[in-house]
């Protein structure tokens, strides 16, 4: 178990972390999930005990990283997959780690066939791909063979293969009871693993939810619908009681599953569709909008297109 209370991290002006207070809990994968910048490196490296917290508490397994006895042991961690003394090789790296925290040396095999790098196990770390080095990383977190692992953006630069791997690897430990907690800034990646999620947005909480729970709330379905006789259907529609949106681009959206009451209307009025299509919303964009306001950096690439609304109850994109 890993809890946060209150953490908060300033660098001068810049609040890093914003009082944060969350719990990840053991038996499962917790996503931690923010755009760059966010915030989510700085917290990790808190639980870790790298940065001090300018306030709040976070503590793993009840006590400060800091006080805890051979912490390998108790949490295994990849921060950065290229810190690795590149003239060592796969083998001499991990021993070096075990001698200087006390795990057994037939653990060094151990994670390097886990992690699949029992081949290369002899050659130099400066000479692995990105993926072999993520590998290499998590045998480092999984050394001390301990119940909380926490991985930084595991997924980075990995093939399909790779990021499947990471995937199966995750949610085995989760299964074996362990707490895992990973970040990402791909809703999509996250919606394949984790069971349960955290958002954060400049530092500060945004969610803190199961996925069942993300998905059921997001994954909003929708209509998309284009005319030429554009006034003459929003008419049909209002008429109707439904509610509809400018998407952008001359196209028209409306919530929910009402393609074949849209379709009859159109056939009954004699209006012309050159679009009737019933969508899904996707998880990606639901995460875009959640962290919409929180996002450091925003590409301009046009100007956004302010949502408009027609008809009875509409409240505004949410
Ligand atoms: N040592 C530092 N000094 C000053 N500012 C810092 C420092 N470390 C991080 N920051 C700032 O704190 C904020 C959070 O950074 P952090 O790396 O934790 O975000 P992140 O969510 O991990 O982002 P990414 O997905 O890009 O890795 C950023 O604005 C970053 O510029």
């Amino acid at each position: 178990m890993i809890e946060l209370a209150g953490l908060t991290k300033r660098y001068g002006e810049k609040v890093a972390v914003d009082d944060l207070t969350f719990s990840v809990r053991p038996g499962i994968v917790t996503g931690f999930l923010g755009p760059n910048g966010a915030g989510k490196s700085t917290t990790m490296r808190m639980i870790l005990g790298l940065d001090h917290p300018t306030a709040g508490d976070v503590r793993v397994d009840g006590v400060h990283y800091r006080r805890l006895k051979d912490p390998l042991t108790r949490i295994g961690a990849l921060l950065d997959a290229k810190a690795v003394h590149g003239g060592r090789s796969a083998y001499h790296h991990l021993l070096c780690l075990a001698q200087s925290n006390g795990v057994p040396e037939r653990r060094v095999a151990e994670v390097l066939d886990t992690v699949g790098l029992t081949a290369v196990a002899r050659k130099k770390a400066k000479g692995f791909s990105l993926g072999m080095g993520q590998r290499l990383g998590i045998a480092a977190a999984l050394l001390g063979d301990p119940r909380i692992l926490m991985f930084d953006e595991p997924v980075n630069g990995l093939d399909p293969e790779g990021i499947h791997w990471i995937r199966n690897l995750m949610k085995s430990l989760a299964a074996q009871g362990r707490t895992v907690f990973v970040s990402s800034h791909l809703m999509s990646e996250m919606a394949l693993t984790a069971d349960h999620l955290v958002v954060i947005g400049q530092g500060r909480l945004l969610a803190d939810t199961s996925m069942a729970d993300f998905i059921r709330q997001n994954a909003r379905s929708y209509v998309r619908i284009r005319s030429p006789q554009r006034e003459r259907l929003l008419d049909v529609l209002h008429e109707d009681g439904i509610t509809v949106v400018e998407a952008g681009a001359g196209a028209l959206e409306v919530e929910g599953d009402k393609a074949g009451r849209i379709g009859e209307l159109a056939a009954r009025y004699g209006i012309v569709l050159h679009e009737l299509s019933p969508r899904q919303a996707s998880l990606e964009e639901a995460f875009m909008q959640l962290t919409a306001q929180a996002v450091e950096y925003h590409a301009h690439t046009g100007p956004d297109p302010a949502p408009q609304a027609w008809g009875a109850g509409w409240k505004g994109a949410e």
